[in-house]
């Protein structure tokens, strides 16, 4: 006799795995949650995408930043009401959340959702990253983050969340999920 009702009341809910990546430091830390968790991944793309000179970057950033402006996304998500995990991955911008993460979450509402922030960053931690989730999520439940040491472009670091360095992280990785009893 099986109880398909508890079963189904413990069965874990759909999970989403939303990042933004510029060198792909992000992204290879999206990649392994998702081969850990399963669920979906999806990156954020924009409708007009940053400048390639990093400068050039640093000083749009931190127009948008003093203006508030939120950048449209190229990347949709259909029916985020059927997910229940939402993990958002980004890197550490200025100190601060990127314009296009501020972009999505005030896009779509995670109302009731579980929200799990990873980051990414060049050696000057999250800054106010989690703090701008939290604050833009109000209505979810927000669970521990991870962060770890990526690259430095400003310093001609690009990915570096390779080799060596992407097997620890991997072995971080998993012990925070477990943490999370995500696995
Ligand atoms: C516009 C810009 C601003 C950045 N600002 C910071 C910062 O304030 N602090 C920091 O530690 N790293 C900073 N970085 C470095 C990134 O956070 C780091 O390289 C990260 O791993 C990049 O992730 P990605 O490869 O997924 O794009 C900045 C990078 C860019 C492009």
């Amino acid at each position: 006799y099986v109880d398909t009702e508890t079963e189904s009341a413990q069965k874990p809910g759909a999970v989403l795995i939303v990042y933004l990546s510029r060198t792909k430091n992000t992204k290879a830390v999206a990649e392994m949650i998702h081969r850990n968790v399963g669920g979906k991944l999806v990156a954020i793309d924009l409708g007009n995408p940053y400048p390639e000179n990093y400068q050039q970057t640093v000083a749009q950033v931190s127009n948008e930043n003093s203006s508030g402006y939120l950048p449209p996304l190229k990347t949709t998500i259909d029916s985020i009401g059927k997910y229940d995990i939402v993990f958002v991955g980004f890197p550490t911008w200025g100190m601060r959340l990127p314009p296009p993460m501020k972009s999505f979450l005030s896009q779509y509402d995670l109302s009731g959702k579980t929200v799990i922030p990873f980051n990414t960053n060049g050696g000057y931690g999250i800054g106010s990253t989690f703090d701008t989730v939290r604050a833009l999520c109000p209505n979810s439940t927000i669970l521990e983050g991870y962060t770890t040491r990526g690259g430095l472009e400003r310093d001609g670091q690009l990915l570096m969340i390779k080799e060596q360095k992407a097997r620890q992280t991997e072995s971080e990785v998993k012990d925070w999920l477990r943490k999370l009893k995500m696995i």
